[in-house]
């Protein structure tokens, strides 16, 4: 006994039915309210429709002397009204709940969505992470309407169930138990395999999640050129392919013992159905029941025989669905790990151009072991533009997330005009950086839109966005195409343009200027610009930053060069720093970085 509570109780835990209830609830109570009436009405009719039915056979039990022409008729218009009231509802009240599930599938999917872009950046360093999101996104994307469907479903069944029970009672009370005993093994199956499903599931998210990234690689446009000059295609398929088949037959496995104990269990229940009918008859034939009874026997018998299959499978379904719902719970559970609402006074900063000192800042990803910035300073001036070096891995990158607010530091601090960045309410001091990252993203909308997103929060300026584009040199670009600014770019959507990658450089770069931020940060932006734009674009970003600053990072000396102070970093800290004649003159690293030969 003991043992079957501390299953119900694992049960109950795993399908979390309040909490999915309430979700559900809160997104359209009003629906479901409507939707349970319907069920309810639809029920009605139908238990009207058996029960005048009865009603009419009952008036053929006295013969034909004592049979009553009117009450006949009476009955048989009644049943037919009302068998046609229910075939109506039962249109209406399908669509209803099938209206109402998908839009609560949709704003599940929106909140999901939603969640994610509040929680850090430091979640996407973690696997796990990632699992859950690909768990929760996939749970968003049907469970929940499933859930609703199931949950009409056994509404409809229990109440349909409910006035079975009554006729069966009435007809002889030995149907119930013998019900019963049909019910529950099917019920405790289904249960059972449903655990065991999402366990499956759950365990093999990592998998699925590899199988998926190979299959973005494969049909992907990121990967296809590479993919084809190197001819990976055969190596990815196979490696695909041994994973797909790994789940495949494990999943096959799981199914096929299901069937097998299913096959056992539904046995079971044809023959104690076949049981309850040899009680029927029996009783029937000992006069211990009305024509009217075996009359309702007949309907309900084929008709309890879905009910109770219909309401075993809601039930399961329920269940079943209710696991997955627990996927989204963990998503949704999860907070934004950054203190986000800072209370500092950003008035007094914005009285002055930004001045941005990083002091003593370590830093170490999470779930690594190493610092890749250990007591670095450095001070970016207003209207200056200074440059960061360095080899490759020195941390030059993740100096600039730390700039964004992308992760705080582990100790120091990053201040804008003396005051902590950590004490600022986080999207306005991101709004007073802007940043051209190196692995920048290639938005496939308009390039009016690609400029845009510079500064969303502001209504489309054209003019502004003409001006940005100007001075990155992405103007030239799309002056050639007849849609202008308003072309689509990009392969992914019908009549899209491709830009080269410099092409696409200006584009991210222009997004950047337009940004009404103090700060302009470029992270190996130029590298594919060619010498006359590179020359061009430093010419306009001096007369962009007025007295706001720019922070460059580059491996190109001739970028670097156009900086008014330069840091290089190395084994974690800054090692050198002066301008360009400077460190040439001190015959350091830089000079030995850039190969000059000195006088
Ligand atoms: N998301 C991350 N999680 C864990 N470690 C990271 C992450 N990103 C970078 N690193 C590690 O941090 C170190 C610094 O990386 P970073 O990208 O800042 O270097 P960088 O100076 O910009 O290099 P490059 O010149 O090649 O662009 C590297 O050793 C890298 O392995």
């Amino acid at each position: 006994m003991s043992n079957i509570r501390a299953k119900l109780k694992k049960w109950y835990r795993n399908v979390h039915p309040k909490q999915a209830l309430q979700l559900i609830w809160k997104i359209s109570s009003k629906r479901i309210i409507i939707s349970l009436c319907l069920i309810l009405i639809e029920n009605a009719c139908w238990a009207g429709t058996v029960y005048s039915l009865k009603l009419l056979m009952d008036q053929f039990a006295g013969g034909q002397a004592r049979l009553n022409r009117d009450a006949v008729i009476y009955y048989l218009v009644f049943a037919a009204s009302i068998g046609v009231l229910y075939v109506c509802i039962k249109s209406v009240s399908a669509f209803v709940s099938d209206s109402l599930a998908s839009r609560i599938d949709c704003e599940i999917d929106e909140q999901i969505h939603a969640h994610t872009l509040k929680l850090d950046l430091s979640y996407y360093e973690d696997p796990a992470y990632l699992d859950i999101l690909k768990r929760a996104r996939e749970a968003g994307a049907n469970k929940p309407k499933a859930i609703i469907l199931s949950l009409n479903d056994l509404a409809k069944n229990s109440i349909m169930l409910v006035a079975m029970i009554y006729m069966l009672i009435a007809t002889n009370w030995l149907l119930l138990p013998l019900l019963c005993m049909i019910v529950l093994p099917i019920l405790f199956v289904r249960i059972k395999f449903s655990d065991r499903q999402y366990l499956w599931q759950r365990d093999n998210a990592a998998l699925e999640r590899e199988t998926t990234y190979l299959s973005h690689l494969m049909t992907g446009d990121a990967a296809a050129k590479e993919i084809r000059a190197f001819a990976l295609g055969n190596f990815l398929l196979e490696k695909y392919g041994k994973i797909k088949h790994r789940l495949v037959n494990e999943l096959i496995q799981l199914e096929k013992r299901k069937m097998i104990v299913e096959i056992a269990t539904t046995l079971l229940a044809t023959l104690a159905f076949f049981s309850v009918m040899a009680v029927i008859i029996m009783a029937t034939l000992k006069g211990k029941a009305s024509f009217g009874d075996i009359a309702v026997f007949l309907v309900i018998f084929p008709q309890s025989f879905s009910t109770v299959q219909g309401l075993i499978g809601a039930i399961s379904r329920f269940y079943q669905n209710n696991i997955y719902i627990a996927d989204i719970f963990e998503l949704l559970h999860l907070k934004p790990l950054m203190n986000a609402a800072g209370e500092g006074n950003t008035n007094a900063i914005r009285q002055n151009p930004p001045h941005i000192a990083i002091e003593n800042l370590s830093f170490k990803y999470p779930h690594s072991k190493n610092f890749v910035l250990n007591n670095i300073s450095l001070i970016i001036p207003p209207g200056k533009i200074v440059a960061l070096v360095g080899m490759n891995g020195a941390g030059k990158s993740t100096l600039i997330k730390l700039l964004c607010r992308l992760y705080d530091p582990l100790n120091g601090r990053i201040t804008i005009n003396g005051t902590d960045i950590r004490d600022l309410d986080v999207s306005w001091y991101r709004r007073q950086v802007s940043v051209v990252f190196q692995d920048y993203v290639k938005y496939n909308f308009s390039a009016s839109d690609n400029i845009w997103f510079g500064n969303i929060q502001k209504e489309r300026e054209p003019d502004e966005i003409e001006n940005a584009a100007r001075l990155s040199g992405a103007d030239d670009v799309l002056k050639r195409f007849s849609n202008g600014y308003n072309t689509i770019l990009g392969r992914t959507f019908d009549g899209g343009k491709e830009l080269s990658i410099g092409e696409w450089q200006k584009l991210a770069i222009a997004r950047a200027f337009y940004a009404e931020s103090g700060l302009i940060i470029l992270d190996e932006a130029t590298s594919a610009l060619d010498a006359f734009s590179e020359n061009d674009l430093f010419r306009s970003l001096r007369e962009r930053i007025g007295d706001r600053s720019a922070l460059v990072i580059s491996h190109r000396l001739s970028t670097i060069m156009q900086a008014d102070h330069i840091y290089v970093i190395e084994d974690q800290k800054v090692i050198e720093s002066g301008n360009h004649t400077d460190l040439i003159q001190r015959k350091g690293r830089y000079s030995k970085m850039f190969s000059i030969e000195h006088a």
